[in-house]
């Protein structure tokens, strides 16, 4: 069987486990990656990470003109970069390349050329593309569904270094209508990947849906169950949790 050829915007920490989750399964081939630099320029993702074979030839930013995605041709496009990534695959989208997002942190700007790429082509974006963060999302807004007048509160933690409040702990807040600024509380300590815990207060219980990223391998987990979702979507915009939330329809027990 065909492989399915992946390009893959960046290399950074989390990138170049991406990068792994792609070279370790066989149902795919990991054609290039783009970073911002020229570190590792023209080197093998495949060969930085330890493989004897080659795959995965390193470009910088620089290197993409605009016959870059047809002299180079993939299945489809992962996004571990940054916001302003989303600007360099347009000629990508024209070419009907599906893309995969999972840049947490957009601007309206970003995320109006993000749309636009979707009237040409199938986008997935996530945040988090974790399957249990979305199993999360969906079964929150059930259970507020189930008790609307529980107090909640969303706590999300990550690594020291991380600057920005979750992307993720956002998109929970907004999918159950609350205000991010007061119900959104960050833990920046040590390298914590990624937890994220919805605490639902009732008067005589406390409901706590919580996810642990153990691994950022989770998040090339969810990538690899993105791609395989979305090369066979027709031309559209498409979210993890719409795909998480039509399983749950598909398979809630009937007592
Ligand atoms: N949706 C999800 O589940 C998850 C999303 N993320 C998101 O992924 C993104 C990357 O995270 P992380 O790996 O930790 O960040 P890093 O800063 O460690 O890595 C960023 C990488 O992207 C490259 N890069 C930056 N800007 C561009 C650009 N314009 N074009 C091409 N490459 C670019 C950098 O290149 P260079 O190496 O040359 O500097 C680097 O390789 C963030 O938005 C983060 O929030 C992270 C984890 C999970
Ligand atoms: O920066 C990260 O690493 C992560 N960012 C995403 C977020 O901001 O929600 C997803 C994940 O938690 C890891």
């Amino acid at each position: 069987m065909e492989k399915i050829r992946i390009g893959l915007f960046g290399f950074g920490k989390t990138g170049k486990i991406i990068a792994n989750e792609f070279l370790r399964n066989d149902s795919f081939l990991l054609e290039w990656v783009v970073r911002k630099g020229y570190e590792s320029h023209h080197k093998y993702a495949s060969r930085l990470l330890g493989y004897e074979f080659e795959a995965g030839d390193i470009y910088s930013m620089t290197d993409i003109t605009d016959t870059f995605f047809l002299e180079r041709k993939v299945d489809a496009i992962v996004d571990f970069s940054s916001a302003a990534g989303v600007y360099e695959y347009r000629t990508a989208a024209e070419l009907k390349i599906p893309i995969v997002s999972a840049i947490s942190k957009y601007g309206e700007a970003e995320l109006k050329q993000l749309r636009e790429y979707a009237k040409s082509t199938a986008v997935l974006y996530s945040p988090n593309i974790t399957l249990g963060i979305n199993v999360l999302l969906v079964a929150a807004q059930v259970l507020q569904k189930i008790a609307p007048h529980a107090d909640i509160e969303i706590v999300e933690e990550h690594f020291g270094e991380k600057k920005e409040v979750s992307g993720t702990a956002k998109k929970i807040a907004e999918a159950l209508n609350l205000d991010a600024a007061r119900h959104v509380h960050s833990i920046r300590v040590g390298g914590i990947v990624g937890n994220h815990q919805i605490v639902f207060g009732m008067p005589n219980q406390t409901i706590r849906l919580s996810h642990e990223s153990v691994s950022r391998a989770a998040f090339g987990q969810g990538a690899i169950f993105a791609v395989k979702h979305i090369i066979n979507q027709p031309i559209g915009m498409y979210h993890m949790e719409n795909i998480i939330a039509d399983m749950f329809r598909n398979h809630i027990p009937v007592y």
